[in-house]
């Protein structure tokens, strides 16, 4: 320690070049000076500390030395650079590599283990792993933390946390470290600690400059400076035998790397993003509900409005001008009822072919082409089940191929099954053959053709069709007669229908033509699609909301933690990647599970209505996408709250 006072003149010979250099340097808040033009060259290998009252500045000159902060007016050079020119991502990448930072309270990422916080600088750096496994356990071991590795940071006693972060500051042998009272939270043996590794990290060549209260500590520095108002007012000098050498890091395998740290960054990011998941399970879990919510109902909503549609436009297309259905109340109490009728209708001059077709709800029927429980998790079929007769097939004007339609017709010991191209896609089925079954019920069910031409009904690529042959009728058969008559003649054979059918009880039998069928468009069904959708999209709005709102208070609660990777170098695009990939992985989260639970819903509704289910294949994606969509969007304010935040304020608060 010298006893003369230097403070050079801009007339002075420069004895060396200065590592940091200012003049004239002004740091302002609210108008108010926190540094009111400040000149200060500080030298390659010195030890300073900077002592003064509260509130002369210390910290925030610390800060703007650091480039934590930036000066509001003057000149600062590092290594001679003009650090105003520099880009926020110029200057994090010199603050990444020339600093390393010792904090009053001793940031730390709580939930990560020692040996990673150790390492964060470094990784911010783009050090090769292999480097930073090399450099971390003699660090610790340094400083007394071997032991403690694997220990989360936020388990670490103060003194423990203070020596890590000065382990984190010196593990890739930075030129300069700034430490910001670094034995300020610390009893008199940890601070003497923290101070001992401090002089031996001098004492190696590193520039150590530290701001405190503490008159012991400023008593063992090599130069003091005293401020005050903002001002210097004392410097001891330097007394160092300068050096011109470039400050380069230690250990030359440590040095910068822009692809590794882009890397690294990346990894991080995705790292940190999953970690702040699982470490608060119930926030996770409560946001991912949210989305399901969200994204379930669209889904539904997709399925519902679909499901309704087809239903709606299949009869409606099949109504054309020539066509009539009858139902009778109550269903059939066997199929020789059901061809009775048929045998009857036929007769009625106009008409000119009549079938039968009757819908089976697929959840109870269960299509499969494995025997049940032959595999543990089987694929549920999504088209539809049908009974019907060959002459349904002919009158819609659909084609077999591989087969025989007849069959259909048939009773020669159990029913058979055509497949539409779709359904037979979706059960493996290529071709029909000896031995080609699908199980329904739970029973095998030759497979005897499959349907080339839809003809002009367009749910048949996706139905099961099943002959009427010995179909088992366990309860009433709710099956419709499907007539085609001569053009035109529709109205007629309605009025005629009931009549011949059931003279005794006309009311019995209900006719439906193209008229009729077009009001079921505007029915409840396509109506109950449209509800689940608006009340899904409020619900998606709710969803962001709340989870914008919460990872907002995640932020304000990670501010520590911003801050820290902000001062080691982070560059504030993957901060707000780290923000932003939570909030995704929380609506794809949700997005899926609601995609599940929305395709549930339609299933269970469609068959508790007896319909066929029809879930158009995007609405899982669209499920996915909405989540993912919603979730990133939440994210969108917080992370740009965290990225453009500044450190030095952070580290403040
Ligand atoms: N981010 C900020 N916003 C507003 N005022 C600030 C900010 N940072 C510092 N100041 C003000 O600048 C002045 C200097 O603060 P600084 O923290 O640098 O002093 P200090 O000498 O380090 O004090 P202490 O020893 O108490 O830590 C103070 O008046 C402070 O209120």
């Amino acid at each position: 320690m010298t006893s003369h006072w230097h403070v050079p003149e801009a007339t002075d010979p420069p004895p060396h070049r200065p590592i940091l250099s200012m003049r004239d340097v002004r740091r302002d808040f609210s108008g108010a000076p926190a540094l009111a033009g400040l000149r200060l060259d500080i030298y390659q290998g010195e030890f300073v500390a900077i002592v003064g009252p509260s509130g002369s500045g210390k910290s925030t000159l610390l800060n703007v030395l650091g480039l934590l902060d930036t000066a509001s007016a003057g000149t600062y050079l590092v290594q001679g650079t003009d650090v105003s020119g520099l880009s926020e991502r110029q200057r994090a990448e010199l603050r990444a590599s020339l600093f390393g930072f010792v904090f009053q309270d001793s940031h730390m990422v709580g939930r990560d283990a020692a040996a990673r916080n150790a390492v964060l600088g470094l990784r911010a750096r783009g050090i090769a792993l292999s480097v930073q496994k090399r450099l971390v356990m003699p660090a610790l071991h340094k400083f007394g933390l071997a032991h403690k590795a694997a220990t989360p940071a936020s388990l670490l006693s103060g003194g423990e946390r203070q020596r890590l972060a000065i382990a984190r500051a010196v593990i890739g042998a930075p030129g300069i470290v700034l430490a910001d009272e670094p034995t300020g939270s610390l009893d008199t043996v940890n601070g003497g600690l923290v101070l001992v590794h401090l002089r031996e990290l001098h004492a190696t060549g590193t520039t150590v400059v530290l701001v405190t209260h503490d008159p012991g500590i400023a008593a063992a520095a090599d130069r003091v400076i005293t401020m005050r108002d903002g001002l210097i007012v004392g410097d001891t000098g330097s007394a160092t035998v300068h050096s011109d050498a470039p400050v380069t890091p230690g250990d030359s395998s440590a040095s910068y790397h822009l692809a590794r740290r882009i890397h690294h960054e990346a990894a991080d990011v995705v790292a940190d993003a999953l970690s702040a998941l699982t470490v608060r399970p119930a926030k996770a879990l409560l946001l991912v509900l949210a989305f399901l919510l969200g994204s379930g109902g669209l889904v539904a909503a997709m399925g519902l409005s679909e499901s309704a549609a087809v239903k709606v436009s299949a009869r409606i297309d099949a109504a054309a001008s020539d066509e009539v259905r009858a139902t009778r109340e109550g269903g059939y109490a066997s199929w020789d009822a059901v061809t009775e009728d048929l045998q009857r209708s036929k007769e009625l001059s106009s008409v000119l072919e009549a079938g039968v077709l009757a819908e089976l709800s697929a959840a109870i029927v269960q299509p499969s082409t494995f025997r049940p429980g032959s595999f543990p998790e089987q694929p549920v079929f999504n088209g539809a089940v049908r009974v019907a007769d060959s002459a349904y097939l002919r009158l819609q004007g659909a084609t077999i191929s591989f087969g025989d339609a007849s069959l259909l017709d048939q009773s020669f010991g159990g029913p058979v099954a055509v497949l539409g191209q779709d359904a037979a896609i979706q059960l493996g089925i290529a071709r029909p053959g000896p031995g080609v079954v699908i199980w329904l019920y739970g029973e095998p069910v030759p497979v005897v053709g499959i349907i080339e031409n839809p003809g002009r009904d367009p749910m048949l690529p996706g139905s099961v069709v099943v002959g009427v042959g010995s179909y088992p009728v366990t309860s009433r058969v709710a099956a419709s007669l499907v007539l085609r008559t001569d053009p035109g003649m529709p109205a007629a054979i309605a009025e005629a229908l009931p009549k011949t059918l059931s003279p005794a009880e006309t009311g019995a039998v209900t006719v439906q033509t193209v008229a009729d069928l077009r009001d079921l468009k505007h029915g409840i069904d396509a109506d109950l699609g449209r509800l689940v959708g608006i009340v899904s999209i409020v619900l998606l709005a709710i969803a962001c909301l709340s989870a914008g709102t919460t990872m907002y208070l995640g932020v304000l609660a990670r501010s520590s933690e911003i801050a820290l990777r902000l001062a080691l170098g982070m560059r504030r695009g993957p901060l707000a990647g780290m923000f932003l990939l939570e909030g995704a992985v929380v609506g794809v989260l949700g997005g899926t599970a609601g995609a599940a639970v929305g395709m549930g819903a339609v299933l269970l509704y469609a068959s508790t209505e007896g319909w066929a289910a029809v879930i158009p294949w995007y609405a899982a994606l669209w499920g996915i996408g909405a989540g993912l969509a919603s979730g990133t969007l939440s994210a969108l304010y917080p992370a740009l709250v965290a990225s453009r935040s500044n450190p030095a304020q952070l580290i403040r608060a």
